[in-house]
């Protein structure tokens, strides 16, 4: 699937040598209430970092900001040395294909069947591909997430934890080099719970993806962070490892560990 990478490369200008995503003095506000209030972040290559904050604290709100779907006050920022706030619809679908999105519901199309998800996005962007390349992929991504037999599938059938995995899939599909994951594991079971961390781990591996994780499942932080930043206030109020931090006696910090 060495192709879909050069596509991609190529859609979005991505500069080799650039970081995937920094955020610089983010702000935005909500009728008045600060959400982010100069939050900056920056996302090296190959990292996962987790965002970590109570209920409200923005973490959402951010991760629309780096998609588009949200358009900052105050602030950059930028993909691959690209910057994306502000940019028009057809750049920003570009944009797309280089950043892959979990949602925090799976967000499959329950009409579609597995194979007609995953399709989706390959038609969605146009990717000029024959049908034998289109079914190659399908069957690709559905081996990432073990679930190949379930590719005639319709979401009904499956059980919360595959519909989870097959949503994974589709966002890898256009083999994206950023991933954001929204509560990968919330609703979910512990043991499914485990087997999608594993599998973040598996696809940064596998691709050399970078990704930002939303997740208050302490145990989904400890095994895919590879770096934390606490979001608190709007800002960053401190970044560190798992191990860095677990120990903290800033009582702040502590209350996530507990
Ligand atoms: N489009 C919007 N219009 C007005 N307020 C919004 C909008 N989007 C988010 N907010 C507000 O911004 C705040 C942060 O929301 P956000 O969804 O980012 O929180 P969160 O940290 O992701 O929380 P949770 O962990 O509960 O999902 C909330 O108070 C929310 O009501």
């Amino acid at each position: 699937m060495k192709m879909i990478h050069e596509i991609s490369d190529k859609k979005i200008g991505v500069i080799a040598n650039e970081e995937p995503l920094v955020i610089e003095h983010l702000y935005k506000s909500f009728g008045g209430r600060k959400i982010l209030d100069d939050f900056s972040l920056r996302l090296n290559s190959e990292e996962n970092v987790v965002v970590l904050g109570k209920s409200g604290a923005g973490k959402s709100v951010l991760i629309k900001c780096v998609i588009g779907l949200l358009v900052p006050d105050e602030g950059s920022i930028k993909v691959y040395g690209k910057d994306v706030v502000g940019i028009g619809k057809h750049e920003l679908d570009r944009l797309r294909t280089t950043i892959g999105f979990l949602f925090q519901g799976n967000a499959l199309y329950d009409s579609m069947s597995v194979r007609e998800n995953l399709e989706f996005p390959l038609r969605r962007h146009w990717i000029k591909i024959t049908e034998n390349e289109v079914n190659d992929m399908i069957l690709d991504a559905l081996e990432n997430v073990n679930l190949v037999h379930t590719v005639n599938m319709m979401p009904a059938e499956l059980s919360g934890g595959m519909q989870k995995r097959i949503a994974l899939a589709r966002t890898m599909i256009l083999k994206p080099k950023i991933i954001l994951y929204d509560e990968p594991t919330t609703g979910l079971d512990p043991v499914t719970a485990r087997e999608i961390d594993e599998l973040i781990l598996k696809l940064q591996e596998k691709y050399h993806t970078s990704s930002i994780i939303i997740s208050h499942d302490m145990n989904c932080v400890k095994t895919t962070a590879n770096r934390i930043v606490l979001l608190l206030d709007g800002k960053c109020y401190t970044e560190g490892t798992y191990q860095e931090l677990e120990h903290s006696q800033d009582l702040k910090i502590k209350q996530f560990f507990e």
